[in-house]
């Protein structure tokens, strides 16, 4: 049976107030830190500092250096695809295209390899799927027309329609 005398101090001790207490809470810091940081996540991989040339070439510096197709390259460039299956929207500068599939299965799969490259290129198609069709419209909004970009997305989404 405890019979001693209770001390109790006068005002409550905080952290760091004495040299003990401090010793024992940097202890218990290192301690926690020791058994916390297995499960954080690493630090991200920095290759490039936010200020490079190389952060700065994004989708966004990138489209406003590609305007509208000019005559030219609609001779050249789109002309092709237009051959192709592609054909240009009316009252609206977008061309159009409707594939055609086995099954959900192999529209799904080419819509997947056209949305990682889409999202690469910040650069989306608008489209519609239903079970094997894939309909699909290409245009810049923000040159309010066709660019070079829907004649790269294009070209490709022909290439990957022969792989599905
Ligand atoms: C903010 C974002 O970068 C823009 O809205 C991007 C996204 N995807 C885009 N996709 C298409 N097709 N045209 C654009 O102008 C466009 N702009």
């Amino acid at each position: 049976m405890f019979t001693g005398r209770v001390l109790v101090a006068s005002r409550p001790l905080q952290w760091g107030s004495c040299g003990r207490r401090a010793a024992t809470s940097a202890l218990w810091r290192g301690a926690a830190k020791a058994s916390i940081e297995p499960l954080l996540p690493p630090p991200p991989l920095v290759l490039a500092s936010p200020f490079s040339a190389a952060a700065k070439d994004t989708g966004a510096s990138r489209r406003k250096m590609a305007g509208k197709l000019s005559a030219e390259d609609r001779q050249t460039k789109l002309q092709p695809l237009l051959d192709n299956g592609w054909s240009v929207v009316e009252n609206r500068d977008a061309i159009y295209k409707e594939f055609l599939f086995k099954d959900f299965n192999e529209a799904f799969g080419f819509m997947t390899r056209t949305a990682l490259l889409a999202e690469k290129m910040d650069h989306h198609p608008e489209w519609f799927n239903v079970y094997n069709k894939v309909q699909v419209t290409l245009s810049s909004h923000d040159v309010n027309g066709l660019s070079q970009r829907d004649v790269k997305l294009a070209s490709f989404m022909d290439k990957a329609a022969i792989t599905a």
